[in-house]
């Protein structure tokens, strides 16, 4: 692990909340994540960790907004300014999402027909790039993650868990986005292709992303992180 040198904070959490109100279970509440304090700055990849139940996932979702807090500031540095995603607007959370924050998770989103080459290039399609350079790029990035040819004008619904996941990788990191959130995106992975994504990390961090991720496999964890944000599940009320 190497310390990053000073560089500018990309992500503030200050004393994040989030707890489930669950109505159907004679409103239960399970309180998840408490004040929760973090700072994330450009270049750093900090892994969270902890065991099974101890919150990772949600606070992903949480900075995301797929989650609202229950108290406590998501602030993200957009267009150079802070914004607090916990307050923020659902426009302002889909600009955010478009230009700065980005999520990469386990799973594929595969949309029906469409072929692996376009669901990779479309990111790049919605920031102004050509169609034709966004197909070159897209096919560059498979080629790397050792996706085969065969496969790209393939829509990845019927691909293995791997494929799709090497798919969901290479949309999720085609855009260079200040901040980036993964969970689990190695889970089904063979070793040759961690270390493809371990190398695609190192670049983005090097050209400025601030990464904050879940990897449960230690040697992934060890190579990419450069900090560690050790979580524990909450006693429960
Ligand atoms: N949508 C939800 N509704 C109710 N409870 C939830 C919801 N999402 C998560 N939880 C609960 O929050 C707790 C933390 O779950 P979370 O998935 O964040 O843990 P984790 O640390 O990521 O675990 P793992 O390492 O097993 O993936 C769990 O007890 C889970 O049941």
């Amino acid at each position: 692990m190497t310390a990053p040198i000073a560089s500018p904070a990309m992500l503030e959490l200050r004393g994040l909340a989030k707890s489930f109100e669950l109505h159907q279970q004679h409103d239960t509440r399970l309180d998840v994540l408490d004040d929760i304090d973090l700072t994330l700055h450009a270049g750093e990849c900090v892994v969270l960790s902890g065991p099974s139940g101890a919150g990772k996932s949600t606070l992903l979702r949480v900075i995301y907004a797929n989650y609202r807090s229950s108290h406590g500031a998501v602030r993200v540095r957009h267009d150079g300014h802070w914004l607090d995603l916990a307050e923020a607007t659902p426009h302002q959370v889909l600009e955010v999402r478009r230009r700065t924050l980005g999520y990469v998770s386990q799973f594929l989103r595969v949309i029906p027909r469409v072929p692996a080459l376009d669901i990779v290039a479309e990111p790049l399609i919605g920031a102004g790039i050509s169609v034709e350079e966004a197909r070159q790029r897209a096919g560059a990035l498979l080629r790397r993650l050792n996706v085969p040819e065969r496969l790209w004008a393939l829509p990845p619904g019927t691909f293995s868990g791997g494929e799709q996941q090497r798919v969901n990788i290479a949309r999720g990191l085609i855009v260079h986005r200040p901040l980036l959130l993964l969970d689990e995106p190695t889970a089904s992975l063979d070793a040759e292709n961690r270390q493809v994504v371990a190398q695609l990390l190192e670049e983005a961090r090097h050209a400025g992303a601030a990464v904050l991720g879940i990897f449960h496999d230690e040697d992934m964890r060890d190579r990419v992180a450069t900090r560690l944000f050790p979580m524990r599940p909450m006693a429960p009320a």
